[in-house]
């Protein structure tokens, strides 16, 4: 049994796994790190490993006291992953983006894959038929959307996620969903449309907190799978294990 935790730039996300099973998931904010971590062990008292991955503020000394009770792996650029990494500056590739690229490569064996994740920012990661990784893009996500025309203007209002009436918004409010909602999900439709230009063949995985909300209103045919970074962390640290 392990424990998986994905520390990413909002919030902690943790989920038990049983070989391929998850048992339970869990998502908190990162002051509450070692007490959830301390609750979920006492629940699950089987855990042998915990496997971490962050792109956080959260480094690996967090997680050195849970190392007389289990076996800590925290995920580095180090490690060995299942693809040709062809990023120009693989050091800093997000481990995030490293391992949902492992996952896509391991699941979805010698096909082309495109990773969606939609979180604190969007990011986009290819890996080609052949295992090669290429690369992507960052570009903010839907809150950080909302929150950087309050933070960087005199006059926006900051608001909270709300479905635009229409692409023509009408008040300040709906011109600001419909900037970031329908600007969110253009700019998915378009990255996508352009990947189709030059590849053929693709499976498209989506991800991150708002993957459920973007499923629904993308133009183009997806499989999200909201837990898709922490299945990555578990069979990616399997794939650790047998090839290290
Ligand atoms: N309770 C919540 N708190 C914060 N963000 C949330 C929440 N529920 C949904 N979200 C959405 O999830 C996104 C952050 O996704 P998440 O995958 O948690 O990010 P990260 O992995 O970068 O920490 C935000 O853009 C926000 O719209
Ligand atoms: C792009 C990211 C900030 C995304 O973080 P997240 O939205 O998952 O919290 C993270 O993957 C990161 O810090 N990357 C380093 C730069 C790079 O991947 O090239
Ligand atoms: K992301």
């Amino acid at each position: 049994m392990i424990l998986t935790v994905d520390v990413g730039n909002t919030r902690i996300k943790a989920s038990v796994f049983e070989g391929n099973t998850t048992l339970e998931s869990f998502v908190f904010e990162k002051n509450e790190l070692e007490k959830k971590i301390e609750k979920i062990l006492e629940k699950y008292p089987k855990c042998s490993d915990l496997v971490v991955a962050s792109v956080g503020n959260i480094e690996k000394q967090s997680f050195l006291t849970f190392e007389n009770r289990l076996k800590v792996h925290f995920f580095t650029q180090e490690d060995v992953f299942p693809f040709h990494n062809k990023y120009a500056t693989p050091k800093t590739l997000g481990i995030d983006r490293m391992i949902l690229a492992a996952g896509a490569t391991l699941q979805f064996p010698k096909q082309n894959r495109l990773v969606i994740d939609a979180g604190t920012c969007i990011t986009y990661d290819f890996i080609d038929e052949n295992d090669n990784y290429l690369g992507g893009a960052i570009s903010p996500g839907l809150r950080l959307r909302y929150e950087s025309l309050h933070n960087f203007t005199a006059r926006l209002p900051l608001l909270t996620l709300e479905e635009p009436d229409s692409y023509v918004g009408n008040s300040t409010a709906q011109a600001i969903h419909s900037g970031v909602v329908n600007g969110f999900v253009y700019e998915i439709d378009g990255f996508i449309d352009e990947y189709r230009k030059e590849f053929s063949n693709f499976i498209i995985i989506l991800t991150g907190g708002d993957a459920d909300f973007l499923a629904k209103r993308l133009k183009n045919t997806i499989f999200a799978n909201s837990n898709f970074l922490l299945e990555s962390l578990s069979q990616t640290y399997q794939y650790k294990i047998d090839n290290d």
